[in-house]
């Protein structure tokens, strides 16, 4: 009876103990998952937060930057993931991402084996594809010549997925597989603006389309520069990267990516010839005040209809020689136009850009200040246009009553001369 009493003991501390021991090791199992999720998270937070590259007092981040990737913490698996996670790698990126990842083979689908070319830009071929899901996109496969790796590929993918704008040609998905990286987009029916300003194919547009454009785009850039967490400098501003939606509204596209090839190699300048910022190229810090300085290029190139790779800069300068700036500016209006211009609106349109272009960046407008002016004169165009209706309409009256007193007082002469004739008749 003892001796299994005592056995009854040993048997239960056993089992306490190793009970002990189980409970230990599950603490620990959990603790070393959770701290391999924080692992995790922190670093998407860090690589939607961090500034990637910072210029100054005035510079933000750039997106597109691959630094993050270099410097990131995670090293266990693919992207930071522990090995033992890695069958949950698609829907753990999707929800990281934010945006929905598209295989290959229904990309390949809906692009007909990629043969429905739109476009070439510095990133490779962009091609037209009608989803089942969503009625049609635009697919751009990345240049497979590109440095950038699944990490940094992943973390542009996750950065681009957070921003939404009107006014922005929205990322809507992805495609990492066999090799390339794509990006699918909304789709711009309408083209480009550049084809719009330049394309036979296209009508000239109306001066009033370019004001509201140019609205459109600033409004876009506002969100780029003061919406966006971390703000993004477009740092490729130009008329190419402004689409048109299916009611021409305009949408900045080719925000956030990076790019390979440069202006100068030695000075790291990114940017296309004829828009660039010519203190960036000097001191080569990038900063909002850059992409202000291209938006002055694109708002001439509305104004004149001429490509600011061709000269228009120069025209501008010249223009501005006699103008000073403020006024005269009607003369370097696109002839598309033909005049059909209000020359008010375009002589301060035109001394908004003259702004933007200013050689110190600090005399530059922000891009908040910029949309404020542009509000303000379409607000003044529909005051006048309501006004000029009023008047109208209020002329239309008078000449209806006009009209009303002529025919009443040619029927009163016809009565009064009826009226003579009968008197005549009875003398
Ligand atoms: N979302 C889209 N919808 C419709 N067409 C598009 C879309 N994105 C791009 N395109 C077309 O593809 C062309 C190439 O675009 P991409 O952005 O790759 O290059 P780019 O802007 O012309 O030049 P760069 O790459 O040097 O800036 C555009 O000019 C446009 O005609």
């Amino acid at each position: 009876m003892k001796e299994e009493s005592i056995g009854l003991i040993i048997g239960g501390s056993t089992g306490v103990v190793i009970g002990i021991i189980l409970a230990v090791f599950a603490l620990f199992c959990f603790r070393y998952h959770q701290k391999h999720l924080q692992i995790g998270n922190s670093s998407s937070r860090r690589a939607a937060t961090i500034p990637i590259r910072t210029n100054g007092a005035d510079s933000c981040t750039i997106l597109s930057d691959s630094t993050i990737g270099a410097e990131s913490p995670l090293k266990s698996g693919w992207n930071g993931m522990p090995f033992w996670l890695d069958g949950f790698k698609k829907s753990y990126m999707v929800s990281a991402t934010g945006l929905p990842e598209y295989s290959y083979k229904d990309l390949q689908k809906a692009t007909y084996n990629f043969t429905t070319v739109i476009g070439q830009g510095a990133f490779g071929l962009v091609y037209k594809a009608h989803m089942s899901t969503v009625e049609t996109v635009a697919v751009k496969v990345l240049a497979t010549n590109s440095k950038q790796g699944e990490k940094e590929f992943y973390t542009e993918v996750m950065l681009l997925g957070r921003l939404h704008h009107r006014n922005l040609v929205n990322l809507i998905g992805y495609c990492a597989e066999k090799g390339q990286h794509m990006l699918v987009y909304v789709y711009m029916s309408k083209g480009s603006l550049a084809s719009h300003l330049y394309g036979e194919e296209n009508e000239a547009l109306s001066w009033n389309m370019r004001v509201d454009i140019a609205l459109e785009v600033a409004r876009g850039l506002e969100y780029l520069h003061d919406g966006a967490v971390p703000p993004v400098i477009h740092r490729d501003i130009k008329s190419s990267n402004i689409l048109l939606d299916q009611s021409m509204r305009a949408r900045v596209a080719d925000f956030g990516l990076s790019r390979e090839e440069m202006v100068d190699k030695h000075a790291a300048i990114r940017g296309t010839f004829g828009y660039l910022d010519p203190e960036y190229i000097s001191s080569g810090k990038l900063t909002k005040k850059s992409d202000v300085y291209s938006f002055g290029v694109l708002l001439f190139e509305i104004i004149a209809g001429r490509n600011p790779q061709q000269g228009l800069m120069e025209y501008v300068e010249l223009a501005a020689m006699n103008t000073e700036g403020k006024v005269g500016w009607e003369e370097i209006a696109d002839s598309r136009l033909e005049g059909n211009f209000d020359v008010q609106e375009l002589n301060e349109v035109a001394a908004l850009a003259y702004k933007c272009v200013e050689r110190a960046p600090k005399k530059r407008p922000s891009m908040r200040d910029i949309v404020s002016v542009l509000t303000r004169i379409l607000k003044s165009r529909d005051h006048r246009n309501h006004h000029n209706k009023a008047l109208s309409s209020t002329a239309e009256v008078y000449i209806d009553l006009d009209q009303t007193e002529t025919k009443n007082s040619v029927s009163n002469h016809r009565r009064q001369d009826s009226v003579d004739s009968a008197t005549d008749n009875e003398v």
